[in-house]
């Protein structure tokens, strides 16, 4: 029996046998009361949608408004109920549905009247597999099928390193100490070298592209044309990219004072010499974007713990292994003082009245998973959102939609 199940969930009896429509949802771990219930009257997504491919007027909105309690209307409200703009950061270990749910919070924000943009930060983008759209091309693209206005962008980071490598190359990288040497300077330039520098530049150090990446977007939403967003959702990458780049901005911040110190020597040095060799040795402009970059590091930084206008939602899956690294993940953000509230726990076995050998197995596992949170130092103090997993892939708007229903109330 259980492997059948293995192989073919959807279409096995037990995770069908959902509670009839007017029964009480079915809590996985007894009166446990900072839990909200997402999986009360959960409706199999493959019958919402095929209903909503039959052009019924938004099935979905009616599957959220009678499945919502007290309780979590309140959650929801207070994240939709400030006018002025927020910032969300879902993050998490790989695979968890970071961008599943960064994707359907969304949605939901553009549907309740707030103008979105949600953001993929990924190396490994599946912004575009998640709206079943193609927004790959690195800039801003209306998402197709809500009426409100979302817009979606893959941030590509390979690029944003190859904009750091030719900003930094030339005023602390290899290009400075050439530079000297062929300057008489050679001394100097070893100096140089002891630091470093040059190696810290060429090679720039793990997440750094994302720390572009997310300056880059903070550019833009800062200028005028973009001032009626106001809510902007990051889809970050897994945990270890989110923990590096938690201290990037620290660690460049000093590393760029530096290299900005022993420049101000360097020109000095060169112009007192320059009469005597005959060569230009005046700056480029490199210095400001240096400058501008540690600028947009400080931005990442301040905005990663501005607790009035950002929250970090962790997602995790109910297993020993996710839990673990999402108790790791939130101590590092709270030694880092950002902001973080909820942790998500996506995937679980939605209520049934009886299960098969597999399901009941599984649902035991997730239990004993989730108590570890009642019980973990790090994490009992966040608002838990439960999310049932469903019987089909999350992808679409219309299964968006569907998931923010059941996710975010
Ligand atoms: N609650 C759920 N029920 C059913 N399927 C789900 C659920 N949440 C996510 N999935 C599916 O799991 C897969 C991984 O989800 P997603 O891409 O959102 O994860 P991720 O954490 O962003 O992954 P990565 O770390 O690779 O970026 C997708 O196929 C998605 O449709």
């Amino acid at each position: 029996m259980a492997s059948r199940c293995i192989a073919s969930i959807s279409s096995l009896p037990p995770l069908c046998r959902l509670p009839a429509r007017n029964s009480a949802p079915k809590f996985l771990f007894g009166s446990h009361d900072r839990i909200s219930m997402a999986t009360s009257r959960i409706t199999s997504m493959a019958e919402i949608l095929s209903t909503s491919r039959k052009s019924l007027p938004r099935r979905s909105v009616q599957v959220r408004s009678a499945a919502s309690t007290a309780e979590s209307v309140v959650e929801f409200d207070k994240m939709v109920a400030p006018t002025e703009r927020k910032y969300y950061m879902l993050g998490g270990k790989g695979g968890v549905g970071k961008t599943s749910c960064a994707a359907s919070l969304a949605v939901k924000f553009a549907n309740n009247g707030h103008p979105t943009i949600v953001v993929s930060t990924d190396p490994a983008h599946s912004l575009s597999d998640s709206f079943s759209q193609d927004l790959s091309g690195g800039t801003l693209v209306p998402v197709d099928g809500l009426d409100s206005p979302l817009f979606a962008l893959e941030i590509n980071p390979e690029k944003a390193r190859e904009e750091f490598r030719a900003a930094s190359q030339k005023p602390g990288g290899t290009g400075v100490m050439d530079f000297m040497d062929s300057m008489g300077l050679g001394m100097l330039a070893e100096q140089l070298g002891e630091l470093k520098l040059g190696e810290l530049l060429d090679t720039p150090p793990p997440g750094l592209d994302e720390a572009i990446a997310i300056s880059k977007v903070i550019q833009f939403v800062e200028s005028e044309e973009y001032s009626m967003f106001s809510r902007i959702i990051f889809d970050t990458a897994p945990t270890g990219h989110t923990l590096r780049l938690l201290s990037l901005p620290d660690f460049l911040d000093a590393s760029i004072g530096k290299i900005m110190t022993l420049r101000k020597k360097i020109s000095s040095a060169t112009s007192a010499i320059k009469s005597v060799f005959g060569k230009d040795g005046s700056q480029d402009g490199s210095s400001d974007k240096l400058e501008k970059l540690r600028d947009r590091m400080v931005k990442v930084r301040d905005l990663f713990r501005d607790t009035d206008s950002t929250e970090f939602i962790i997602v995790t899956i109910p297993t020993v292994m996710a839990i673990n690294e999402s108790s790791r993940l939130c101590a590092s953000l709270k030694k880092e003082n950002v902001p973080v509230k909820k942790l998500v726990v996506n995937q679980l076995l939605p209520p049934a009245s009886s299960d098969c050998k597999f399901c009941a197995m599984k649902r035991k596992d997730q239990t004993r998973a989730l108590e570890m949170i009642s019980n973990d130092s790090e994490l009992k103090d966040l608002k838990v959102v439960q999310a049932p997993l469903v019987d089909m892939e999350i992808r679409g708007v219309p299964a968006l939609r569907f998931m923010g229903d059941i996710v975010w109330k």
